[in-house]
C-alpha cells in the first residue's frame, strides 16, 4: 500500500518514519512545498530501513501521490510557545484551499488523514473543499490525547498504558473530555484497580493527569519547540488500521451529524476503523458531567468552523 504525506516537517516526518519502522505499507512519498526539505527527510528515513524493514521512502511531487490508498496532511504552521491550536486556524485554512485540491485531483481514490491544526476544523474544512464523505476524511483527532491519558494512567497504576482502556473526546484542543466515567485497567473499573494495587485515584491524582494531558502539548512546545513523536506514531497506527481492515477502535475526529445536541460538528469519540475508513462510531456511556462538557465543546468548534468562510 502506498501512503503520501503531504508535509514534511517534524510531524510529517515522524509519521513518515513510524510508518517505515512498523513496516505495515510498502511506501511512503513525502511531498511538501519546500522540496529540498522534503528530499532531505525522504533520504534520512529511507537509510533507517536497512535495519527494520522493506519500506520505500521517496520525496515527490503532487503526481507521484497517484494510487495512493491514504495521504496524511500534516502541511501549515504549528503553534509557538502559549499559543493555542485555534489561533493556527485561518494560516492552516488557506495552506488546505492550495493541498486539498492537489491531491484529490492526482489520489482521487485516498482516504485523507488530517494531521494539521486545529485538526477537528481542518477536518471539516477538508470534507467541505474535497466533497468526500465524511468516513474517508479522518483527523487524528483525540488520538494523541488517548494515548497521553493511558501513559499516566499506566503510570500511576504500575501497568502498561496498553492495558488501560480509557479515552478522551470532543475537541482535541483546550475543551477536550478525559472520560473518567468509563475508564478501565484490564479488566477493573478505575476504582476497583487502583484499590486492590493501593494507588488510589484521588482529586488530586485527577487532577494532576487531566492537567498532563490536557496541557501535554504546551508543555513539550515550551521545552523543544514541537510535539511530533507521538502524533507521528498515532498517525501511523490509524494507517496500520486501514491498511490491514483490523476494525480497531480508536479515538479519531470525523463530521458527526449530531453529537450532544449539536449539529454537523468534526470531533472526536471511539470509532471502528477499517480499509474504508471509519466504519461505525461507538458513543460511549457518560455520566452527565461528561456529556456537559462534550457538548460544550462540540458547541465551540461548531461556532468556531461557522466563522471560517471558504
Ligand atoms: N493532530 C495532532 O495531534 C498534532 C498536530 N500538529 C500540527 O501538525 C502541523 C504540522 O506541524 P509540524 O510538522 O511541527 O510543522 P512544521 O513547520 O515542522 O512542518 C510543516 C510543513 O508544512 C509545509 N507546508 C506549509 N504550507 C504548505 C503547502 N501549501 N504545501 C505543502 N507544504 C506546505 C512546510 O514547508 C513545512 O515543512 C501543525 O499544524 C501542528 O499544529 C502537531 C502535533 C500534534
Ligand atoms: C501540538 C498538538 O496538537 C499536540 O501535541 O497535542
Amino acid at each position: 500500500m502506498k501512503v503520501g504525506i503531504v508535509g514534511a516537517g517534524m510531524v510529517g516526518s515522524s509519521a513518515g518514519y513510524a510508518l517505515a519502522v512498523m513496516g505495515t505499507v510498502s511506501s511512503v512519498v513525502l511531498v511538501d512545498r519546500n522540496a529540498e526539505l522534503a528530499i532531505a527527510q525522504a533520504e534520512d528515513i529511507a537509510h533507517a530501513v536497512p535495519f527494520m524493514s522493506s519500506c520505500v521512502v521517496e520525496a515527490g511531487e503532487y503526481d507521484q501521490l497517484a494510487g495512493a490508498s491514504v495521504v496524511i496532511l500534516a502541511a501549515g504552521v504549528s503553534q509557538k510557545p502559549g499559543e493555542t491550536r485555534l489561533a493556527l486556524l485561518e494560516r492552516n485554512a488557506a495552506v488546505f484551499r492550495d493541498v486539498v485540491g492537489n491531491v484529490l485531483r492526482v489520489a482521487p481514490d485516498a482516504i485523507l488523514l488530517i494531521a494539521s491544526n486545529p485538526v477537528d476544523i481542518m477536518t471539516q474544512i477538508t470534507v467541505r473543499l474535497s466533497g468526500l464523505p465524511a468516513a474517508r476524511v479522518i483527523g487524528s483527532g483525540t488520538i494523541l490525547d488517548t494515548a497521553r491519558f493511558r501513559s499516566l494512567l499506566g503510570r500511576h497504576l504500575g501497568i502498561s498504558p496498553q492495558s488501560v482502556h480509557a479515552y478522551v473526546l470532543g475537541e482535541h484542543g483546550d475543551s477536550e473530555v478525559l472520560a473518567w466515567s468509563n475508564a478501565r485497567a484490564g479488566s477493573l473499573s478505575l476504582a476497583g484497580f487502583a484499590a486492590q494495587v493501593g494507588s488510589a485515584i484521588t482529586a488530586d491524582v485527577r487532577a494532576r493527569i487531566d492537567d498532563g494531558v490536557r496541557n501535554a502539548a504546551y508543555k513539550i512546545i515550551k521545552g523543544k519547540g514541537a510535539t511530533y513523536y507521538g502524533i507521528g506514531a498515532g498517525l501511523a497506527r490509524i494507517v496500520k488500521a486501514i491498511a490491514q481492515d483490523q476494525q480497531e477502535v480508536l479515538t479519531v475526529s470525523m463530521v458527526n451529524r449530531e453529537i450532544e445536541g449539536v449539529a454537523d460538528v468534526a470531533l472526536s469519540i471511539p470509532r471502528v476503523i477499517g480499509a474504508k475508513g471509519i466504519v461505525t462510531d461507538l458513543f460511549p456511556d457518560l455520566d452527565a458531567e461528561e456529556s456537559a462538557a462534550l457538548h460544550r465543546s462540540a458547541a465551540l468548534l461548531k461556532e468556531t468552523v461557522e466563522a471560517v468562510s471558504l
